[in-house]
């Protein structure tokens, strides 16, 4: 038996073959780049037709290959947060708004949360730009048109693949909308954001899966009938694609984003345990919670400054990076450069470079900006290890993580007196899906493969580049 994994990035979608445990098929892989607008206001969109189409290409690209051959099960990892108003149509009445977006502002003489604690709690975010309880009456009153009803991006891409497209309890959470423990729309989030249950995507009930469409069967035959299980949500996905599915080991994933989690059990109508008021909690499904912070930084660090600095390819990139120490050396930085993910509310272009002289390089400013996320990731680690009372053991993972040894072991230096292990497959968050889809979350920890990391020495393993 055969998993297709579908993986739908910030910076790419890809669609990836696994056997049943949940390892990668050999070559079995498509991507397609994906391009994000982002703007000097703080503009972060997708195009939603690009979007599908990209993902239709990989698709193309794996039957092409002869890759869906015997898959009977297909797992969705989509990103957190997005969102596009459609029309009765169905038709997108705008670009999708992503995580990056940092416009949406609430609306003037709105109060917000009668007690934002306990909103918090409830709701696992905040009443903050990245969430739809803002971002909905602020897309309603900049949309020219009548805004029928609102989803998320795997909404929209499986709304067109599928017969139906419920949102999942995970991408829900991520709305800022559902109420945690009772897994339904919260009331007063559902005020604040001036929705109706009408407007909103159906939730998938326990056990939901979904069937191609007739046109899309015949054009991928292999897939007709085969079950898609409801979306996970990335941060979700990865921390289980990482082993880290208890409170001993927390996930630190660097993609285009980064965010540093802890997975726990907590079934749906259980007492939501006390969340520090720093960090956000999602669900993974009925069954787990996930508890952690985000940054807007992450790879796009790195993206930013191959285009604008002039870095040396690899391997002269890894030999320069070598030469910096791993706490950053000389330059600091403050890496946000595209703002604040909630719970804060630095603007985009909040980005700092402080230590520069005459002789500083480009690559030692790239160091910078990437010690600069380990600090923020150790101090919000910390927090994390507060709420089970113990060090915790740590698994980086990720694109960004497999490609760069120097960043991880910055990680390392950063994150000391704890074991640091790294995660050397890349797709964690295609696999951590097929394993939720699977009811296979217990044993994610013995599944996934952690390689130990020799503490601040770059080193040239698991095919670095840099
Ligand atoms: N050598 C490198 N050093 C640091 N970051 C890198 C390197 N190579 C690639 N990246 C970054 O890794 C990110 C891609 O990781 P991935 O997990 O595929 O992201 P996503 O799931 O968000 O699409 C990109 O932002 C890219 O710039
Ligand atoms: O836990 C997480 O990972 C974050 O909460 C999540 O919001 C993530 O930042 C976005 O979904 C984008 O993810 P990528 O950067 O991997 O595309």
């Amino acid at each position: 038996m055969n998993i297709l994994a579908l993986d739908l990035g910030t910076s790419s979608v890809r669609g990836l073959v696994l056997d049943a445990d949940a390892e990668p098929r050999p070559g079995a892989l498509a991507r397609r780049k994906v391009h994000v607008d982002i703007g000097d206001r703080g503009s972060g969109t997708l195009d939603p037709a690009q979007y599908l189409a990209c993902l239709v290409e990989c698709l193309d690209e794996l039957a092409a290959a002869g890759h869906l051959r015997d898959v009977h099960l297909v797992a969705v990892s989509a990103q957190w947060h997005s969102v596009v108003p459609l029309d009765p149509a169905g038709a997108p009445l705008g670009p999708v708004l992503t995580w990056l977006d940092t416009r949406p502002a609430p609306a003037p003489g709105s109060a917000g949360p009668a007690d934002p604690n306990a909103y918090h709690e409830r709701t696992g975010g905040w009443w903050h730009r990245g969430y739809w309880p803002l971002r909905l009456p602020w897309l309603r009153a900049r949309c020219g048109s009548p805004i029928a009803r609102f989803v998320g991006l795997a909404e929209y891409v499986l709304g067109h693949l599928l017969d139906t497209a419920p949102m999942s309890v995970s991408m829900a959470s991520g709305t800022g909308l559902l109420d945690l423990r009772a897994l339904t729309w919260d009331a007063e989030a559902c005020e604040l954001a001036g929705v109706r249950p009408g407007e909103l995507p159906e939730l998938a009930p326990t056990g939901w899966s979904g069937r191609l469409r007739a046109e899309h069967a015949r054009r991928w035959p292999q897939l007709a009938g085969v079950a898609w299980s409801v979306p996970v949500g990335d941060g979700a996905a990865s921390n289980v694609g990482s082993g880290c599915v208890d409170g001993r080991r927390a996930a630190v994933t660097v993609g285009t984003s980064a965010a540093v989690r802890l997975l726990h059990r907590l079934p749906a109508g259980e007492p939501l345990p006390p969340l520090p008021e720093e960090l956000w909690r999602y669900r993974v499904d009925h069954e787990y919670v996930v508890t952690g912070a985000a940054y807007s930084s992450g790879g796009n660090l790195y993206t930013w400054a191959k285009r604008e600095l002039r870095l040396p390819e690899s391997p002269e990139l890894h030999a320069a990076l070598a030469r910096v120490p791993p706490d950053g050396g000389a330059v600091t930085a403050d890496p946000r450069l595209g703002g604040d993910r909630p719970p804060g509310f630095a603007p985009a272009g909040a980005g700092e470079l402080r230590g520069l002289s005459f002789s500083t390089t480009g690559v030692e400013i790239l160091a910078g900006l990437m010690a600069g996320l380990c600090r923020m990731v150790a101090d919000d680690l910390t927090v994390l290890e507060s709420t089970v009372e113990r060090p915790m053991e740590v698994v980086l993972g990720g694109g960004a993580m497999a490609a760069s040894a120097w960043w991880r072991s910055a990680f390392a230096t950063a994150l000391a007196p704890r074991p640091v292990r790294h995660r050397a497959e890349p797709e964690i968050g295609a696999i951590g899906a097929a394993l939720v889809a699977l009811g296979r979350v217990p044993e994610a920890g013995r599944l996934a493969m952690t390689d130990p990391l020799d503490e601040g020495h770059a080193s040239q393993r698991s095919g670095a580049a840099s």
